[in-house]
């Protein structure tokens, strides 16, 4: 089933927490609200499910405006961070509760049920767990049974709100993948709320980067992390560093030994680059277009090394990710002096051309 969202505004007292957003997610699709906390997300996920009403606006199920239907009718499934399964009854028990409280003529045979709990019980990978209590689960054995009972009543979508939020990063990991494949399977139409980048780019087929109740892009994982539109989709997306430079003739510039043309009648003006902390070189003689910089700090992360670099010329810190091959070849050290040459730069400011992305080859 589509979900078309038109328009749609919200505001909490004299708070504007969605600003006319509009989407379309396709049927089967599996897309990720992405954005800071306060940015609107759960707001907009609870108006899909019919849990809050928008001011204005309209959403519509398959091409069918859905904005009155009241929330028993438009078929959708919910896992929430911290979906309290019911302590009471067993595992079994809560997947089949949605199937249990049908009204009589709906309801499918007790023999029905049995078949499709066992069902969903082994799609989860839980089948050896039917007769447990929830308190006798794992955080992450708890949330794929949440999935198992959202699923059981066949919903047509399925709307989770931060569902491995309260795990342990490598449950979270583990779950994500599980989650992404489970939905190859199943291709039930799945919005799914994050405030954690990773997550939304390994996991959705799409991905909405929200800021302060507007949409700020919607594109594939590689679209939004390749070819950010905005300044915020580029910052929030990954680390990034921020080198004031110059735009001549419509060429960047940066670092003081790239000098300006002498016989150009224009003047520069000033412009922001966005270099991510693997896009740049470390070197240890100058070049053109370099930047002198002293290592603070090297910290191995696991596959990677960190380092954080002080410029010389006093415009602030500027941190670098090396693999660990790229630092053993350089054997860097504290407290020397280095010369960074940014191999990709970024920027938002039209004056530049071509803009993006924008390689060093240009500088
Ligand atoms: N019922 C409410 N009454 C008043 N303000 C609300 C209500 N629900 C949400 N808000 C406000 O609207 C804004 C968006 O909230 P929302 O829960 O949608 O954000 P979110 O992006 O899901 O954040 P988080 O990641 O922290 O859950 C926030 O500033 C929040 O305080």
């Amino acid at each position: 089933m589509s979900i078309e969202i038109k328009n749609v505004e919200k505001s909490f007292g004299g708070f504007k927490a969605l600003k006319n957003i509009s989407l379309d997610i396709g049927s089967g699709e599996l897309a990720a609200l992405l954005g800071p906390s306060g940015c609107g997300k759960t707001t907009l996920l609870r108006i899909i499910a019919g849990l809050e009403a928008p001011d204005s606006g309209s959403i519509l199920f398959h091409g069918e405006d859905a904005t009155d239907r009241h929330i028993r009718d438009r078929q959708v499934g919910f896992v929430f961070q911290h979906y309290a399964l019911f302590r009471h009854m067993t595992v079994f028990e809560n997947i089949a509760f949605g199937l249990r409280v049908r009204p009589r003529r709906q309801r499918p045979p007790e023999r029905e049920i049995r078949l499709k709990v066992n069902d969903l019980l082994k799609l989860v990978q839980l089948d050896w767990l039917a007769d447990r209590y929830p308190g006798q689960l794992s955080g992450g054995q708890r949330q794929r049974i949440a999935l198992a009972r959202a699923l059981a009543v066949e919903p047509k979508v399925l709307l989770l709100d931060e569902p491995f939020g309260a795990l342990d990063a490598k449950v979270r990991k583990d779950l994500r993948r599980w989650l992404r494949r489970l939905h190859d399977e199943l291709h039930v139409t799945s919005v799914f709320v994050t405030h954690d980048q990773e997550e939304a780019l390994e996991v959705a087929d799409r991905v909405v980067v929200l800021n302060e109740g507007r949409i700020e892009q919607i594109g594939t994982p590689d679209q939004v992390y390749e070819h950010p539109a905005t300044p915020f989709v580029y910052q929030f997306l990954g680390d990034v560093n921020l080198f004031h430079g110059r735009v001549h003739d419509g060429h960047a510039r940066i670092g003081e030994t790239d000098p300006e043309p002498a016989d150009s009648p224009e003047q520069p003006e000033s412009a922001v680059f966005y270099v991510r902390p693997h896009e740049i070189e470390i070197l240890r003689d100058r070049g053109v277009g370099t930047i002198a910089a002293r290592i603070n700090d090297i910290r191995p992360l696991g596959a990677t090394v960190r380092i954080e670099l002080e410029r010389i010329d006093g415009r602030g810190a500027v941190e670098v990710e090396l693999t660990r091959d790229q630092f053993a070849r350089k054997n860097f050290r504290e407290g020397e002096q280095v010369h960074l040459q940014p191999k990709r730069l970024r920027t938002f400011d039209a004056r530049v051309k071509p803009a993006d992305p924008l390689e060093a080859a240009n500088l």
